[in-house]
């Protein structure tokens, strides 16, 4: 998955986020509960006389760990999307653990089992301390993970009390040590997210920078470049009309000559705040290409009609120049419209060309006007 692909909002990233980890975290213990059960069951002192008992065992995590492999990542990064998955894996998680605690409770009951009690608490030692370093993600479901895998087994330990107490205390023991560490971790992974949302939200504000021009706020050269292809591209596409109006302030090294650099600026920032008041459609793209050309990107809109705007602009900008810092000055624009028309335009570049040539048509004969192309 690309940078450009990740989800923007910081709660679905953090879904996200949390939904690639347990992935990658979780898998390996469908594995590992069936094997334990194997071990558990085939090395118990009569593995045949516990035949049912063994096979639904295996029937129980078979069936988890084939549903944990089934159950893939899903491929949109919405937020209910991502919710319901997640809910579905922590599901199959905490059955997992309840399996394992009633397996490791009558393990450590029914005297038929002495034989691989060892190994039934070292399972559950080393499952319930890879769901403390792996799962800690999460508050309530991270911490439940852990009376579902000891209480049943704890239950029989305390029923057969004088021989068993002293793996009842250790087990306590251990199991207080992780629920202390289940906190200290479920802090790391808290900080770790808060640290990548910071980084995703810097690198979201600089490619916003890189794309924005400084003096207008208006969508750059860099902006243009990568929206016009695509845009052309849907166009062409779903059959819709994409208007591209170009802008060009006539004789603008006059104002920077007479006026200074300064009032030269001014001018441009005012110019971009009237194409904003003017070409206010959400869907409009708002650029400046450069110095002081200026461009629209106009998708769902036909020729007729960004005409229409476009010509609106030239005659207020016309009749009423600009007040700037004191001064009234005149200033008019030369502009050139076309729609795309895959009949005439082979590719972006040629439409871009078609409506630029019209431009400077537009200058060509006598500027303070609009040329078709
Ligand atoms: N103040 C200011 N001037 C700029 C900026 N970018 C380009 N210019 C100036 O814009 C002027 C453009 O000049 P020309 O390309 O000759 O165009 P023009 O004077 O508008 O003449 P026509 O387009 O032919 O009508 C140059 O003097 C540039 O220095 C800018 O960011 N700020």
């Amino acid at each position: 998955m690309t940078h450009s692909e990740l989800p923007k909002d910081p709660a679905a990233f953090a879904l996200w986020r949390q939904a690639q980890d347990i992935r990658a975290r979780s898998t390996l213990a469908g594995i590992y509960y069936l094997i334990a059960w194997l071990l558990v069951w085939l090395i118990s002192g009569e593995p045949r006389e516990q035949l049912a008992l063994g096979l639904a065992g295996c029937a129980y995590f078979g069936g988890l760990l084939l549903l944990r492999l089934a159950h893939r990542l899903p491929t949109q990064n919405n937020r209910q999307i991502l919710q319901l998955w997640l809910d579905r894996q922590w599901t199959l998680i905490l059955l997992g653990a309840l399996g394992w605690g009633l397996a490791l409770g009558w393990t450590l009951y029914n005297e038929d089992f002495a034989g691989s009690r060892v190994i039934a608490m070292m399972a559950t030692i080393a499952f319930s301390t890879a769901s403390v370093y792996h799962l800690a993600m999460r508050r309530y479901l991270s911490l439940l993970l852990l009376p579902l895998l000891y209480l049943p087994g704890l239950l029989a330990l305390a029923l057969d009390w004088q021989a068993q107490r002293g793996h009842f205390i250790a087990l306590l023991a251990y199991l207080s040590y992780l629920v202390f560490a289940l906190g200290r971790n479920r802090e790391i992974y808290r900080s770790h997210l808060e640290l990548e949302l910071k980084l995703l939200e810097q690198q979201q504000s600089l490619e916003q920078l890189s794309r924005t021009d400084s003096l207008t706020q208006l969508g750059n050269r860099y902006q243009f470049n990568s929206l016009f292809p695509v845009m052309v591209a849907n166009a062409h596409r779903q059959n819709e009309p994409l208007s591209l109006v170009l802008l060009d302030i006539d004789f603008f090294k006059r104002i920077n000559d007479e006026h200074g650099h300064a009032c030269g600026d001014a001018c441009l920032s005012a110019f971009a705040e009237r194409m904003r008041q003017v070409f206010r459609r959400e869907s409009d793209a708002l650029l400046r290409l450069g110095g002081e050309e200026f461009g629209v990107l106009m998708p769902n809109t036909p020729l007729e009609q960004a005409k229409l705007l476009a010509e609106s602009f030239r005659q207020e900008l016309a009749r009423q120049g600009f007040k700037v810092q004191g001064n009234s000055l005149p200033l008019t624009a030369s502009l050139g419209v076309g729609c795309f028309a895959p009949e005439l335009d082979n590719s972006a570049e040629a439409f871009f060309k078609r409506v630029d040539a019209a431009l400077y048509l537009a200058k060509d004969a006598g500027r303070n006007r609009l040329a078709l192309a």
